[in-house]
C-alpha cells in the first residue's frame, strides 16, 4: 500500500508536469503568447526540476520521505490551482514555477520508499516498475486533458486536475509509513558542514558519477521529443500526418512500458553488467537517430517507428543510473546520491530542447515557426555532442567504478535470488 500510494502521487506528478503538452494551443490564446514564449513554460519547469534535486535529495535524507513527499504535492496542488486561474503569462510562469517545484519533490522521495520497504534483491525491478508505470502520467494527461480542455475550459480543467492533490494529500497522512517501523524517519541535522560533507562523499565515490553520467546520456532524447519537438519534427520535419506523429509518441510510452520490467530483471541478476547495458543502448539510440537524419528525404514511417521504440527503451535505461547510486552510497546518503544523478537526464533535456529550438530559428529562412525538414535535420544533430560527453564519461566512470567495487559482493545478491 505504501509502494502503491507513492506511486500514485508520481503518476500524479507526471500528469501535471505533461499537462500542458496537450494544452498548447489553448495557452496560446489564453495568455496570447508566442511559440518561444510558450517553450518557456516547459523548459521553465525543466530548470526549476533540475536545479532542486540536490536541495530536495538533501531535505529528504534529513526530513524522510513522507514529510517531503506530502510537501511537494501541496505545493503541486497549489500550483496548479494557480496556473488554473492564471489570467496573464507572468503569472502563469510563476505558477509553472511552483509545479517544477513540487515535482521535483517527488521522484526521489517514493525511490526512497521502495529502498526502505523491498528486500535488496527486489530493489532493481521495483525501482523501474515504479518508473515505468509513473510514466502513464503522461498518456493520462494526454487523452483526459485533452477532453477537459475541449469541454469543460481551461480553469475548470485545471482545477480538476489539481484536484487530485487533495485526495492524494489524505492518503499520504493515512497510509505513508517512511520504513516498515517508523511513520517518520529523521537523518541528522542539516548544518552547512553535514551538507557538504555529504555532497561530497556521494560525489566523490565514482559510482555517483558513473550513475550522474549513464542518466545524463540515456533519457534526454526521449524526453526532448515527448515534452516538446517529438510533434513538430515528425509533423514538419518528418512530413507524417499529425495522428500518426501522434501515435509516434504513444508508441514511445509503450516502448518505455516494455523495457522498464525487462531491464529491471537483467539488473537486478547482472548487476556488474550494468554500464555494459547503458552503452549498448546508447549507442543503438545513436544509431537509429543517424539511421533517421542521414535517409535522403523522410524517413518511411517504420523507420521512425523503429526510431521511436529504440529511443523509448533510453527512459528505462535512465533508471539504471539510480541503481548504481545505490549500491555506491550508504542507505543514508541514498536520496541525496539520488538527487545528483537525476539531475543529468533533465540538464541534458534541458540543454537540448533549447539547442533544438535555437538551430531550428537559425536555420529557418526568415523566421518564423515555419521548419524546414532540414532545419530539424541540423537541429536533431545537436543531440551528437550530448551522447559524445555522455559515452565517453560513462566509459571512464565505469572503468573507475569497477577498480573500487567488489564484483563478488555485489553478484551475491543476485546469486541469492538465482
Ligand atoms: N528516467 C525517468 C523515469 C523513467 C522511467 N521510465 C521512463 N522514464 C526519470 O529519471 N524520472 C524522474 C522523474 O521525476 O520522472
Amino acid at each position: 500500500m505504501v509502494w502503491g500510494v507513492g506511486l500514485l502521487v508520481y503518476f500524479v506528478a507526471v500528469f501535471h508536469r505533461s499537462s500542458l503538452a496537450v494544452a498548447g494551443l489553448a495557452a496560446s490564446e489564453r495568455f496570447d503568447i508566442s511559440a518561444s514564449q510558450l517553450a518557456t513554460f516547459t523548459m521553465l519547469q525543466l530548470v526549476v526540476y533540475a536545479g532542486m534535486q540536490i536541495p530536495v535529495g538533501l531535505l529528504v535524507d534529513r526530513f524522510g520521505s513522507r514529510s517531503v513527499l506530502l510537501t511537494g504535492t501541496v505545493l503541486l496542488t497549489c500550483a496548479q490551482v494557480g496556473f488554473a486561474l492564471a489570467e496573464s503569462y507572468s503569472a502563469a510562469l510563476v505558477a509553472r514555477v511552483f509545479v517544477g517545484m513540487g515535482d521535483a519533490m517527488t521522484f526521489i522521495c517514493v525511490l526512497r520508499l521502495v529502498s526502505s520497504w523491498f528486500p535488496t534483491r527486489r530493489i532493481p525491478l521495483m525501482t523501474q516498475l515504479t518508473g515505468t508505470l509513473g510514466q502513464l502520467g503522461a498518456i493520462a494527461a494526454a487523452v483526459p486533458m485533452t477532453w477537459a480542455l475541449g469541454h469543460l475550459g481551461w480553469t475548470t480543467a485545471y482545477l480538476v486536475a489539481a484536484s487530485l492533490g487533495l485526495a492524494l494529500a489524505l492518503a499520504m497522512v493515512f497510509v505513508l509509513h517512511d520504513t516498515p517501523t517508523q511513520r517518520n524517519l529523521r537523518g541528522p541535522a542539516l548544518s552547512l558542514a553535514a551538507v557538504r560533507a555529504s555532497l561530497s562523499a556521494s560525489w566523490a565515490h565514482p559510482g555517483t558519477r558513473l550513475g550522474f553520467w549513464m542518466h545524463f546520456s540515456t533519457q534526454f532524447s526521449a524526453t526532448a521529443l515527448s515534452l516538446l519537438w517529438g510533434y513538430p519534427f515528425f509533423v514538419k520535419g518528418e512530413h507524417q500526418s499529425e495522428a500518426t506523429a501522434g501515435l509516434l509518441l504513444t508508441l514511445m510510452v509503450l516502448a518505455i512500458m516494455g523495457a522498464g520490467p525487462t531491464l529491471g530483471w537483467l539488473v537486478g541478476n547482472h548487476p556488474w553488467h550494468r554500464s555494459t547495458m547503458v552503452l549498448t543502448i546508447v549507442s543503438s539510440i545513436v544509431v537509429a537517430w543517424t539511421i533517421v537524419l542521414a535517409w535522403p528525404g523522410h524517413a518511411p514511417t517504420w523507420v521512425l517507428v523503429v526510431l521511436v521504440v529504440v529511443v523509448g527503451v533510453g527512459g528505462p535505461a535512465s533508471m539504471i543510473g539510480f541503481d548504481v547510486g545505490r549500491t555506491s552510497n550508504p542507505h543514508e546518503r541514498f536520496a541525496s546520491a539520488t538527487g545528483i544523478i537525476n539531475q543529468g537526464g533533465f540538464v541534458a533535456s534541458l540543454v537540448l530542447v533549447i539547442s533544438i529550438g535555437i538551430v531550428l530559428d537559425w536555420r529557418t529562412p526568415g523566421g518564423g515557426s515555419d521548419y524546414t525538414s532540414s532545419a530539424f535535420k541540423w537541429a536533431m544533430s545537436t543531440q551528437y555532442l550530448l551522447w559524445g560527453l555522455g559515452l565517453i564519461q560513462v566509459y571512464r566512470y565505469r572503468v573507475k567504478t569497477r577498480r573500487v567495487v567488489d564484483r563478488d559482493e555485489l553478484e551475491g545478491i543476485a546469486r541469492a535470488v538465482a
